[in-house]
């Protein structure tokens, strides 16, 4: 929601709300600005902290705004001449999303997940923490969470819900058999391993997200420092707008 003017005059006009269940004209699907970059959108299904999918993901796309898309175009070719391909884990995300996140953090005793994605951090400590944000950057549509996987690799393994679930933390091989490259941890690891600068973590592991690092910093993204997956779009044009439009194809002008 656009926040309103801090003291409306009571002859003006009410606030123009961009918002509501449609999207406005610049932001568009990431696949249709580049179809290479993977998806694995966590939050429209059950593999992800919560174990459900969350309220405002009708389908599992990516949608940006049409300046941060295209600068993650940029990245791309950048990788891809590494041998690399994105993987968009999360893009928009509705402030319904970021709503269903603060509803569940009040229900201590839901920890479905606790076992892969927040081993040995508190669940009362996951916002208080900086490891989920509401508002968050997200719902502006100029931030994203990613990886990198190789071009030609191997397939990631399917999610069953119900499955027994290995730390985030633990080492690449043991943990959740994702097809990313190495980061230290897998994604949404709410976990100070998962600090980008994290001293622990191995040296391949170092050099990976310095890769991701570097060329997404050379697009205009900053990273979040609390997570080696998390950038945003520094020059995102709706800096003041947190939007609550489905991520759905329905959603676009
Ligand atoms: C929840 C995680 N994927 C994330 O994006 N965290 C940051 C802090 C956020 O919610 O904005
Ligand atoms: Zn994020």
């Amino acid at each position: 929601c656009q926040r309103p003017p801090p003291s409306p005059s009571p002859s003006a006009p009410p606030s123009p709300t961009p918002t509501g269940p449609r999207a406005p004209a610049d932001i568009v699907d990431l696949s249709a600005v580049d179809p290479t970059v993977r998806t694995d959108i966590r939050y429209a299904g059950p593999h992800n902290f919560v174990g459900r999918p969350i309220d405002g993901y009708a389908e599992p796309r990516c949608l940006l705004t049409r300046p941060a898309a295209q600068a993650l175009h940029r990245v791309q070719t950048a990788a891809l001449a590494g041998g690399h391909s994105l993987k968009v884990y999360d893009c928009y995300r509705p402030q319904r999303a970021a709503d269903d996140f603060v509803a569940w953090a009040k229900l201590p005793g839901d920890q479905l997940m606790k076992g892969e994605f927040y081993p040995a951090v508190p669940k009362d400590r996951l916002f208080a923490d900086g490891y989920i944000g509401a508002p968050t950057a997200h719902s502006r549509g100029s931030t994203v969470d990613l990886t990198l996987v190789p071009v030609s690799g191997p397939t990631q393994a399917a999610y069953a819900p119900g499955q027994p679930l290995v730390p985030c933390t633990d080492p690449a091989g043991r943990r959740f058999a994702d097809d990313s490259i190495d980061m230290g941890t897998g994604f949404d690891c709410f976990d100070p391993r998962a600090h980008t600068a994290d001293a622990r973590i191995s040296d391949t592991a170092r050099t990976n997200r310095d890769l991701l690092r570097r060329l997404m910093s050379a697009q205009g993204f900053e990273n979040y420092p609390l997570e080696w997956w998390h950038y945003r779009y520094v020059d995102e044009p709706y800096p003041d707008t947190w939007f609550d439009f489905p991520v759905a194809g329905s959603s676009l002008r």
